[in-house]
């Protein structure tokens, strides 16, 4: 399986709730042809499918909690393995949410060529996740679940960051800007892989 998939560029895309990451990876996906992979979409994808597995999940999410390591793995594992074939590299979007899931995507798929870290100010990503509340039909877009989701960012998927960094594959894009113009700083950083 690693070895299907081990001439496509592995990009992880991580910030906050509200950052933009479902956005930009959006973008991407139109310019470079990349496969999208968002762990928490693969995730409600289950729950919507009613299984036993999905209720279980449901619970987790609704609260603003981590689902366990190895079930967010397994379905990106999956997917991509499906995708296989047509992929020319993979937005892994929401993942790694913790060091410990980072390191396990390495052992069992292969390494990120880049990490892109979609930085806003806390104050920006909750007035976007409220907005996107209106309409997302989302659970966990209501205020208090937002305030867990945040904590939790900072506590546990910040130091994904600064892992990261010390390799030096890092790029933070200012997701402050406009949707255009945040896409022209991701742009360079994609254009830097080929
Ligand atoms: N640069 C930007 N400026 C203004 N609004 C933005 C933005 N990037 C994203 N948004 C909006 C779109 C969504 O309604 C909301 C959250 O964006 P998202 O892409 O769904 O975030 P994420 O996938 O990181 O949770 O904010
Ligand atoms: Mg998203």
């Amino acid at each position: 399986m690693a070895d299907k998939i081990k001439d496509a560029k592995i990009v992880f895309v991580v910030g906050g709730p509200g950052s933009g990451k479902g956005t930009q990876c959006e973008k991407i996906v139109a310019k470079y042809g990349y496969t999208h992979l968002s762990s928490g979409d693969l995730l409600r994808a289950e729950v919507a499918s009613g299984s036993e597995r999905g209720k279980q999940l449901q619970a987790i999410m609704q609260k603003g909690e981590l689902v366990p390591l190895d079930t967010v793995l397994d379905m990106i594992k999956d997917a991509m393995i499906a995708k296989a074939d047509v992929s020319k590299g993979y937005l892994i979007d929401g993942y790694p949410r913790e060091v410990k899931q980072g390191e396990e995507f390495e052992k069992k798929i292969g390494a990120p060529a880049l990490l892109l870290y979609i930085d806003a100010k806390a104050e920006t990503m909750v007035k976007r996740l409220v907005k996107r509340g209106e309409t997302s039909g989302r659970a966990d877009d209501n205020e208090e679940t937002i305030k867990k989701r945040l904590d939790l960012y900072y506590k546990a998927t910040e130091p994904v960051i600064a892992y990261y960094e010390k390799r030096g594959i890092v790029r933070k894009i200012d997701s402050e800007l406009p949707v255009d113009e945040v896409f022209t700083i991701v742009e360079k950083a994609i254009d830097e892989l080929k």
